[in-house]
């Protein structure tokens, strides 16, 4: 049976914050992003397959825990075929594994000695067990229990009596071992479980009994996303509390061998080694850059590829991620909706590549030489200094961040400096309406790409989704999209893969640094800059796991977000503006000014101070940023930064 369903958003849900804020959790993965599972997934497409029985064996080596050999570049490229303990006889009836949380599969040849019989009854849910279809949103979702139309591989009931099964099944039946990702305390685990399972491929004349089970299980549980990822890993030994290898090594290492990555690691051995990694680097080999560190390295890798002869090729080629192991993480947070390395892991196996938005900053001491990109925020003022000077209680984690901001605001200290803008969306009605527009376009954007994959693979099995769609819900008409809420697809022309890469000019300055400021640009009420207390411009909505700085952040439409507060504003205005900080609430303040920009430049009237760019320290000199659309590739959980809910603030 093939069954097609219209595919629908992704509904962002927190549920396993929700569930796990009972138990005590450590920094690491107290923040923890959920989508809901719909029955509208995007991904949902058919039903192919039946699930006979489930097996048990016996053979439980857990290897999961990975070398730590202090090498400085551990070469882990092959698949070593890596051992996880089973769970055969471990899951409850009517489990469902999520394509989204499936790794790998593979076929086996032992017959196990336990199985799960749930042949016998008519009634049986292992009649139709295998039933759904790759779910990628719900990757980080523990799923117990079969609701109705759940999507993955369901499990039937568990049975003591067998072998009469086993030696009586048909020829169609194949015997499958599927790795998945298993949540087990804060973490997901990779672990696996044999199927028995009955392969009736759909009836349609182009396909035939060798139809290959396997295959179509990978297919859906990686729609949408490259398989077997080609990852350069770059780890900061330094990184966060100095813990990003081991946790490297033992929550994301284990996840990327059991989905058949292969992964070379190489270590930094000081402040700014990553520019010269990614500068050298041989990009051939890659297709992700993963940095198992803080927000500092992405933002050196994403130089010292900018630094190359070849950066046009490097920046179409590579997606450049981060597993959240430093004290920042805000790209983890952004991209991949955790602060969790392994679930950040599942997300890197899982996610869309997609490009953002870079921003282009130039200030005296350098632009000449080269500009320097940044990802992810420029600022100035009060978090500047908090960012940088708090770096001796670097030991602390993030609370470091959060006592020196409430430090420096006891202090009352101003900023003075000049600020001139080109606005995109000044006031912050113009914000709002870019906002929606840009969302929904994005939206459809990534709908678009998972609709024509979807198609594609429709299309190879002669099968029209199109068609059938319209046939079952008798309506040729969904033109009509309205946003997220809309269930029905849209169907509009292609992008084109190859419009879509960028070329030597897209890196061109379009307002040099010694050009002046044009005159289209307007400079910010004296009054106010004058008197700043922070300003901030950033990309992605969270500059930390819980700090919401940009909630109206979009990966690529074109625009920088700025925040600027008045260091006169009276503590008792001020209080809100921080409380709000976790929800993104403070941009709605009036004391705060919020908008969207294409550039700007911000001349500082003080001699001792710096800016802080990505985290980075950077001189206090005159600062020109402008926007350098989707220049650079990253993975996005569903092709989105994670849902801000600024459309309701
Ligand atoms: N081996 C090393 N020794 C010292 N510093 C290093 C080393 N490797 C990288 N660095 C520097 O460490 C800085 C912080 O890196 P990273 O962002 O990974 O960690 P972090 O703990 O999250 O820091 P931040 O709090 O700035 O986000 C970067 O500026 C980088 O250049």
């Amino acid at each position: 049976m093939i069954k097609s369903k219209p595919p629908s958003p992704y509904i962002y849900a927190n549920r396993m914050a929700d569930r796990r804020s009972n138990s005590s959790i450590d920094n690491i993965s107290r923040t923890s992003f959920q989508s809901n599972s719909d029955n509208n997934s995007i991904f949902e497409t058919a039903s192919l397959i039946s699930c006979v029985t489930c097996l048990s064996d016996t053979d439980t080596i857990d290897r999961s825990e990975a070398s730590t050999t202090d090498t400085s570049k551990d070469d882990l490229s092959g698949y070593s075929k890596p051992h996880y303990s089973s769970v055969n006889g471990q899951l409850p009836a009517n489990t469902v594994i999520p394509y989204g949380r499936i790794l790998d599969a593979r076929y086996i040849e032992k017959e196990p000695s336990h199985y799960y019989d749930a042949a016998s009854s008519p009634s049986s849910p292992l009649k139709s067990s295998i039933s759904g279809i790759s779910e990628q949103d719900n990757i980080g979702e523990e799923a117990p229990f079969q609701p109705k139309e759940r999507k993955g591989i369901s499990l039937p009931r568990r049975s003591n009596s067998s072998s009469s099964l086993i030696s009586s099944r048909s020829p169609s039946t194949k015997l499958v071992e599927v790795i998945f990702a298993r949540p087990r305390r804060h973490d997901v685990v990779p672990k696996r479980v044999s199927l028995l399972i009955d392969y009736k491929p759909h009836p349609s004349p182009h396909l035939n009994e060798d139809d290959d089970l396997v295959e179509e299980i990978l297919k859906r549980s990686y729609k949408n996303t490259r398989k077997n990822k080609s990852i350069f890993v770059i780890i900061n030994p330094f990184g966060g509390k100095g813990k990003a290898k081991k946790l490297f090594m033992t929550k994301a290492k284990p996840l990327l061998l059991a989905s058949r990555c292969s992964i070379e690691v190489v270590y930094t051995k000081y402040p700014g080694h990553a520019i010269e990694i990614a500068r050298e680097m041989d990009i051939d080999k890659y297709d992700t850059i993963a940095c198992a560190s803080g927000d500092g390295i992405p933002h050196e890798v994403i130089n010292g590829l900018y630094r190359r002869p070849d950066r046009v090729k490097a920046f179409n080629q590579l997606a450049i991620t981060e597993i959240p192991c430093g004290s920042g993480n805000a790209m983890s947070v952004s991209c991949h909706w955790t602060n969790n390395p392994s679930y950040s892991t599942l997300c890197l196996i899982k996610s869309v590549e997609t490009k953002i938005d870079l921003m282009c900053c130039s200030q005296p001491s350098y632009a000449r030489e080269h500009p320097k990109l940044s990802f992810l925020s420029q600022t100035y003022g009060l978090i500047a200094e908090t960012d940088i000077n708090t770096e001796f209680i670097r030991w602390m984690g993030p609370a470091r961040f959060e006592l020196g901001v409430a430090f420096n605001i006891l202090q009352k200290k101003r900023y003075p400096c000049e600020i001139y803008v080109k606005y995109a969306a000044k006031s912050k009605n113009e914000l709002k309406t870019h906002y929606l527009e840009h969302k929904t376009k994005g939206s459809l954007e990534f709908q678009h790409i998972a609709m024509k994959k979807h198609n594609e693979d429709c299309h190879n099995y002669n099968y029209n989704y199109n068609s059938e769609y319209q046939a079952e819900n008798g309506d040729e008409d969904e033109g009509e999209f309205e946003g997220e809420e809309n269930d029905h697809p849209t169907f509009y022309d292609s992008a084109d893969p190859i419009a879509d890469q960028i070329k030597e000019e897209d890196f061109k300055v379009k307002y040099p640094l010694d050009e002046g400021v044009p005159c289209d640009w307007e400079r910010l009420d004296p009054n106010i800059s004058n008197n700043l207390g922070i300003f901030y411009t950033g990309k992605m909505p969270y500059v930390a796991a819980d700090t919401k700085f940009f909630p109206a952040a979009l990966p690529s439409d074109g625009t920088m977000d700025m925040v600027i507060t008045d260091a006169r504003t009276s503590l008792t205005r001020m209080a809100p503006i921080l409380l709000g900080l976790d929800k993104g609430s403070h941009v709605l303040q009036p004391e705060v000014l919020h908008s969207k920009i294409l550039a700007y430049k911000i001349v500082p009237k003080l001699t001792n101070g710096l800016f802080s760019v990505d985290g980075e320290k950077f001189p206090l000199e005159p600062l020109q940023v402008e926007i350098m659309p989707r220049l650079c590739k990253t993975l996005l959980r569903n092709g989105r930064y994670v849902d801000t809910d600024f459309d309701s603030m």
